[in-house]
């Protein structure tokens, strides 16, 4: 019996992923804890799900740009037929290790069926399913000895790249993989031709990211939907006619035009030949527990695995994509103008040349802030810092970046509660409010029966991780006296982090941009109205007035009060009663975003529903 994951993986664009399905590779393996097991064997079947962008390979109809599937089913054959382990689990995720070696494969699902099982009653199959990615790696890696890792060495002897990474000629054997640095760097090849140095280019571009400040919002243009005078008209196309990352305005141009990034991920510069055969050391995940970043002199540093590589070319992807090169911190590593890869236990280092890593703002994270060590090699060229790399969600960004937050409660008295709220956002640490949306009165969407909302959405610029400020928000909610109680559920105040940066990104604790936001008009509405050429990247988003003039609940916005954290208290009791009076929209336009005043900007205008 087959299982089909149905998932739907973003790229960095926002849209989802192509995906390749193998399925039912069947093997005799001899996995399981009980002797019986390991003596006799018994059917094991995997499917496997790939995640990547097919789009290159198809233009140019050219294997090399894709994954070939022969490859991988026969190394999910291998590692089903042998060594043998205890759990399916670890089956599924040694078959996930070795799929992600791939560099082009974003993430994996696996399925692994163990249908002869030891249960004593009737059953159908025993089914592990696994989901691994660039974050959530795998636990395991398939052990040097393995047949997937032996079929590799024969590919690599025949001098095919099976793993399609550049690196893996140079990669050493696993005895003499650790090496003295920065006394003595590994051999690596010599810099590259400028055109083809794609990942050093990417850290050079850290310099212009400077986030633009938002429109002034058009006090004279109202917000609607239908029946308003507002435009009615969908301004969607398919394909969307919008760059589906997240800015209140056009990105200025580079200054350092690099090349345009490809859908294929950013190669590391390709290093000089080692003689073949070569035998290709197991991925090692564990060097994946990043803790120190900055190497002393004499620390003992090892090559990276294809697998660590591919993880650094996949966020050099993402980071030319986003022209956010920023998260790399770069600090020297290695003298000379070569890109040089270096790892020691706990940290990645990257490729950066000499003249390169001025440019480049180093990160910060919560991790980072705890290390003590300073760099004590001046010679030091370039570090990668893979906290920052593995859980975007906690990366603070060296330059503040721009989120939206919306807010929401109908319990007491709402509209003091997110005036007060507004402010505790801007103490949140590193974080200043850029522009305040009006409050919309709307009435609940889903969950019981219960009073009509008020409604705003708070754009902000922080240093803060998305974490960090999520944890703002939260604490922010208890100090009105949140509670927890149903699912949408009345409350004395809600914060949702719409958007962060142009971060799409799926935790337990945090989605991004809110999975929910595109289909909300009480959030959509008051931020279309403070930065009307707004974007919401991600599945579902679009031009954020647009969605908000087609949002199932539109009807339920029944007014939106321009004016209102100066007037807190008297619209609360206008609120209550009628909606407040209406001023000529054109007399107090909107004062232009982006001008730091200390509080949010002021507006005067009301607009009430039919
Ligand atoms: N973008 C996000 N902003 C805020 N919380 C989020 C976000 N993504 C995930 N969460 C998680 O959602 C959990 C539930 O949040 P909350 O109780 O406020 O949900 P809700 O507001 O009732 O419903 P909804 O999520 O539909 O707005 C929180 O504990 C938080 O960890
Ligand atoms: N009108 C309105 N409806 C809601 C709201 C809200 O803020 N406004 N929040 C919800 C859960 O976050 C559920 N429903």
């Amino acid at each position: 019996m087959s299982v089909l994951v149905q998932r739907s993986v973003l790229g960095q664009s926002g849209y989802p992923l192509d995906q390749i399905h193998i399925r039912g590779i069947a093997a005799r393996g001899f996995h399981g804890v009980l002797q019986s097991e390991r003596e006799a064997g018994q059917d094991f079947s995997a499917d496997v799900t790939l995640y990547l962008d097919t789009r290159a390979a198809a233009r140019g109809d050219d294997l090399t740009e894709t994954v070939n599937y022969a490859l991988v089913a026969e190394d999910v054959h291998a590692i089903l037929s042998g060594e043998p382990v205890n759990l399916v689990e670890t089956v599924a995720e040694r078959i996930a290790d070795a799929v992600l070696t791939r560099a082009q494969v974003i993430s994996v699902d696996v399925t692994v069926h163990k249908p002869q099982a030891p249960i004593p009653l009737p059953f159908d199959d025993v089914v592990v399913t696994i989901h691994r990615d660039r974050v959530n790696v795998p636990v395991t890696s398939v052990p040097l000895d393995a047949p997937a890792a032996a079929d590799l060495e024969a590919d690599a002897d025949d001098g095919t790249d099976p793993l399609g990474t550049t690196d893996v000629p140079f990669l050493p054997e696993r005895d003499d993989e650790t090496v003295q640095a920065p006394a003595q760097p590994p051999a690596f090849a010599p810099a590259p031709a400028p055109q083809e140095q794609s990942h050093p280019r990417v850290v050079s571009r850290t310099a212009s990211g400077q986030v633009p400040m938002a429109r002034p919002a058009d006090a004279g243009e109202p917000i609607g939907h239908p029946g308003d005078g507002a435009s009615t008209e969908p301004v969607r196309s398919d394909p969307p006619a919008f760059v589906p990352t997240f800015a209140f305005s056009p990105p200025p141009p580079s200054p350092d035009p690099a090349p345009a990034p490809t859908s294929a991920p950013t190669r590391i510069p390709a290093p000089v030949p080692a003689p073949a055969p070569m035998r290709v050391p197991a991925p090692d995940a564990t060097a994946f527990i990043p803790r120190q970043t900055v190497p002393l002199a004499g620390d003992t540093v090892r090559r990276p695995t294809s697998q660590e590589i591919a993880v650094l070319e996949e966020q050099a992807r993402v980071s030319a994509e986003r022209r956010r090169p920023e998260v790399f911190g770069v600090t020297r590593i290695t003298a000379g103008d070569r890109p040089d890869f270096v790892l020691d236990q706990t940290t990645v280092f990257s490729a950066v040349t000499a003249d390169e890593p001025r440019q480049v703002a180093p990160v910060r994270t919560a991790a980072s802030e705890e290390r003590s060590a300073e760099p004590a090699a001046s010679e030091t060229t370039a570090l990668l810092d893979p906290v920052a790399m593995l859980d975007r969600m906690d990366t603070r960004p060296s330059e503040p970046v721009d989120v939206v937050v919306a807010l929401g409660g109908n319990l007491g008295e709402p509209q003091e509660t997110l005036r007060q709220a507004v402010a505790d956002l801007g103490a949140v640490a590193g974080t200043r409010i850029v522009a305040v949306g009006p409050l919309a009165r709307s009435a609940a969407v889903g969950g019981p029966e219960q009073p009509d909302y008020l409604n705003t959405v708070v754009l902000l610029q922080t240093t803060s991780s998305a974490r960090e400020l999520l944890h703002g928000c939260q604490r922010i909610e208890q100090a009105h006296g949140r509670e927890r109680i149903e699912r949408w559920g009345p409350r004395t105040l809600d914060i949702d982090i719409i958007l962060y940066d142009s971060l799409i990104d799926s935790a337990d604790d945090l989605e991004l941009p809110h999975p929910r936001a595109h289909e909300r008009s009480f959030v959509l509405a008051p931020w279309a109205h403070v930065d009307p050429d707004a974007v919401l990247p991600g599945l579902g988003g679009g031009p954020v007035a647009a969605l908000a003039a087609t949002a199932p609940d539109r009807d339920g916005i029944r007014w939106l009060a321009l004016d209102w954290l100066q007037e807190a208290e008297e619209a609360t009791e206008d609120r209550r009663a009628s909606p407040p009076s209406i001023a000529p929209q054109q007399s107090n336009p909107t004062p232009p975003r982006g001008e730091d005043t200390g509080r949010p900007g002021s507006v005067e205008t009301l607009m009430p529903r039919e």
